[in-house]
């Protein structure tokens, strides 16, 4: 059975067992943000990642705060799946008075995305998705024989297509960078689930994989909301890939014992000059992989890159609840009142990357005169 739930205050319901393989290859097919129906009746369909993997269900969302819900508490969660999602928010929001009027429908999309804009802080996706959305309205006025709402869909489906096309993208870009036999380690979450298709990192390895190169996985559990041991480990065995979980601090052992040959992760914002935000944990991981003489690449397409900061130091890093940490494993692993310090994310310099693949080519060496020559290329993600 499918679950599907009312993301908002009603509520249906449909369960099934999580699906034995993502989109594509090796399984059956999974949608992690999808649009069910058209502009004015249709709803946003999502995964419930916060209960995989042991249980897939589906939210379904028709008002903005659901929308903002599901983002905050990361039942949608990955820099581009929460741009995608916002989009379709976006469009939720635009038609919430019940009017054809342009002039209430464009006030109201700026309404919704202002809202959905404080959901989380970090993944520049999120914004630039929202950006797109509000310059779609605007746009519009020259395009009047569109329906507005119409036109506003069109654009979050084209998001949602461009993001699933940048992901086979990058694993094209990417996958000469693994070698059959590599042992290859990654943290957190960078695959279907948290994009429109099958990753960024993770698409370098299912790219690889389909080229018929065998490599193997070291996947992160990714304290302290265990994205790599409930998502990515889920994600890849579904998919026949050898796979071996570690706790976050295995990954030194591992290193030293010779099993690593490459790091790939995602990214949620990347600054000017390389520095590049992702999960905590990133950090050190890079660190590890320098110490060790391991070639560390994050995979991240042009929407995440934010050119308007110079560097990382700008970069706003989300801070959550301490309960995530003191509570995590479903009952208290901490004294009360225990202090916490709980940020999610943490920035790698551009000195400890090897290379950033994006959807327009591999960008290496890390410096801001590379980055720009390769995002200035002409779009190759078709
Ligand atoms: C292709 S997703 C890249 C990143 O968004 C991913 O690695 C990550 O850090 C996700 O964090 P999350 O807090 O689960 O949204």
């Amino acid at each position: 059975m499918t679950t599907v739930r009312d993301g908002g205050p009603g509520a249906g319901l449909r369960e099934e067992a999580a699906p034995a393989g993502a989109d594509g290859e090796g399984g059956r097919a999974f949608r992690t943000v999808q649009w069910i129906g058209d502009a004015l009746g249709g709803r946003l369909r999502m995964i419930d990642q916060t209960l995989l993997p042991t249980r897939f269900i589906e939210i379904d969302c028709n008002d903005v705060e659901s929308v903002w819900q599901a983002i905050k508490t990361l039942s949608v969660r990955g820099a581009p799946a929460i741009g995608v999602a916002a989009a379709y928010g976006a469009v939720i929001g635009a038609r919430s008075r019940g009017t054809s009027d342009p002039a209430t429908i464009r006030e109201a999309l700026r309404e919704a995305a202002a809202h959905l804009r404080t959901s989380r802080p970090t993944a520049v996706n999120l914004f630039w998705a929202l950006d797109r959305m509000e310059a779609a309205a605007d746009s519009a006025r020259r395009v009047a024989e569109v329906p507005l709402l119409d036109h506003l869909l069109a654009e979050a489906h084209a998001i949602a297509d461009e993001d699933r096309a940048m992901c086979r993208a990058i694993g094209r870009h990417g996958a000469d960078l693994l070698a059959a036999g590599d042992g290859v380690l990654t943290h957190c979450n960078a695959g279907g689930l948290a994009t429109a298709d099958y990753g960024t990192a993770l698409a370098l390895i299912f790219t690889a994989h389909e080229q018929g190169k065998a490599v193997h996985v070291f996947a992160d559990e990714t304290r302290p909301l265990l994205q790599g041991a409930r998502l990515t480990a889920w994600e890849l065995a579904n998919r026949g890939i050898d796979v071996t979980l570690i706790c976050d601090n295995m990954a030194a052992q591992v290193m030293k014992e010779g099993k690593v040959q490459v790091v790939v992760v995602g990214a949620d914002r990347i600054a000017a000059n390389g520095d590049a935000a992702n999960k905590i944990g990133t950090y050190g991981v890079a660190v590890l992989a320098k110490a060790h003489g391991i070639p560390f690449y994050v995979a991240a397409p042009s929407s995440t890159f934010d050119l308007s900061l110079a560097d990382g130091s700008g970069i706003p890093i989300e801070e959550r609840d301490p309960r995530e940490i003191t509570e995590g494993f479903g009952r208290r692993t901490a004294p009360e009142g225990v202090g916490v310090y709980n940020p999610a994310f943490d920035v790698t310099p551009a000195a400890l990357i090897t290379g950033i693949v994006t959807e327009r080519g591999l960008v290496r060496p890390v410096d801001a005169a590379t980055i720009r020559a390769v995002l200035g290329t002409p779009q190759a993600a078709s």
